[in-house]
């Protein structure tokens, strides 16, 4: 087996949003990337993304002599693993296809090579039941962009060995990613599940009509939001309880844990809260098109990588 430090060729097995994302991140870092999509637009649309993306990556800083000419899109799943040596599969979240697609990765991939999911939520468990060998399969749930946003979970299911957990987990890093390795399996993983409840809260206050999208949006991106790009919610919590730190916020606010603040259960998406959703977003948007809110949101986590040290001086001058 390659070691995680010595891969060069990486297959990207689905090319959407965030299998095109990390063919973009793949190929800034250096490596020859191989992707296949059945998708009959997938090659123009996933060379798109990443033109849109290079720029970013630019400023991000690229590996010595990278470009995307590294890019090989093929025809068919087989051609795409080959020669990989590290598969991630980034195909739709429908249990049943990502069942059947690792299996046909597994069939297809050299022995020993490590297959990573970028399921968001499905435990590695319930996708890996009808692969030969399950041992080499691991989720790695990537966030959007992969190109820019640096955390990878990483979890295997029962049937994984922890040579294959160690090995992804390596191997992400080397590739620059900031890693969570977790031991056990939850759905969601860990990042989605405080996703999730934030976001069903707020499905629930637009439903009722408690609050608007745009209120919603502005309550983060105003507020707790700045705060978390610098300090994950446990230490911010903690300088509420100035000098007394995180025990004295507990003591003062922790009986308000108890105050029925939150209604965790989801929300019926029914036709009425979609649409206002959506419409919400569209008025949000106020005419910017997805393309020019990719940029924009790009250019923003840039720059709030190198306000927060994130970018080293090397970097940051190229
Ligand atoms: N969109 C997001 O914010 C995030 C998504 N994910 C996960 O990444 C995976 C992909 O999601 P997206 O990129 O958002 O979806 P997407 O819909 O943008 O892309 C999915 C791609 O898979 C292709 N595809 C369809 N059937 C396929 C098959 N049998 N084999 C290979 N490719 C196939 C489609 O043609 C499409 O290009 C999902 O597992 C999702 O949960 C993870 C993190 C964030
Ligand atoms: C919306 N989502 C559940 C697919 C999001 C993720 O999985 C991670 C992210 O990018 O926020």
């Amino acid at each position: 087996m390659t070691s995680p430090e010595n891969v060069r060729r990486v297959a990207c097995v689905g090319a959407g949003v965030i299998g095109g994302g990390w063919v973009a991140h793949f190929l800034a870092r250096g490596y020859e990337v191989t992707a296949w999509d059945p998708a009959p637009d997938a090659e123009p649309r996933l060379r798109r993304l990443v033109e849109a993306a290079w720029p970013t990556l630019t400023r991000l800083g690229l590996a010595e002599g990278t470009s995307t000419d590294r890019l090989t899109v093929t025809g068919t799943l087989e051609q795409a693993v080959a020669d990989a040596e590290f598969v991630q599969e980034s195909a739709p979240e429908k249990l049943a296809l990502k069942r059947d697609l690792l299996a046909r990765l597994d069939a297809a991939t050299p022995p020993g090579v490590v297959i990573a999911s970028s399921t968001s939520g499905y435990p590695m468990t319930d996708m890996q039941t009808t692969a030969a060998d399950p041992s080499r399969l691991v989720v790695g749930h990537p966030f959007n962009p992969p190109y820019l946003i640096p955390l990878v979970e990483v979890v295997g299911g029962e049937r994984t060995d922890a040579a294959a957990v160690a090995w992804a987990s390596r191997f992400y890093e080397v590739a620059g990613k900031s890693v969570i390795t977790m031991d056990n399996e939850v759905p969601g993983f860990i990042a989605n599940r405080l996703q999730e409840a934030l976001w069903r809260e707020a499905l629930h206050m637009v439903a009722s009509g408690e609050a608007t999208v745009r209120d919603i949006d502005l309550s983060i991106t105003e507020g707790p939001g700045l705060r978390w790009a610098v300090m994950g919610p446990m230490l911010t919590f903690a300088l509420a309880g100035g000098e007394g730190g995180m025990a004295h916020m507990l003591d003062h606010f922790g009986p308000s844990l108890k105050s029925p603040w939150t209604r965790l259960a989801a929300p019926e998406l029914d036709k009425e809260l979609y649409d206002a959703v959506v419409a919400g977003c569209d008025e949000a948007a106020d005419g910017r098109s997805i393309a020019d809110l990719v940029a924009e949101r790009d250019r923003g986590v840039v720059e709030v990588l190198r306000a927060t040290g994130r970018l080293g001086p090397e970097e940051d001058s190229r």
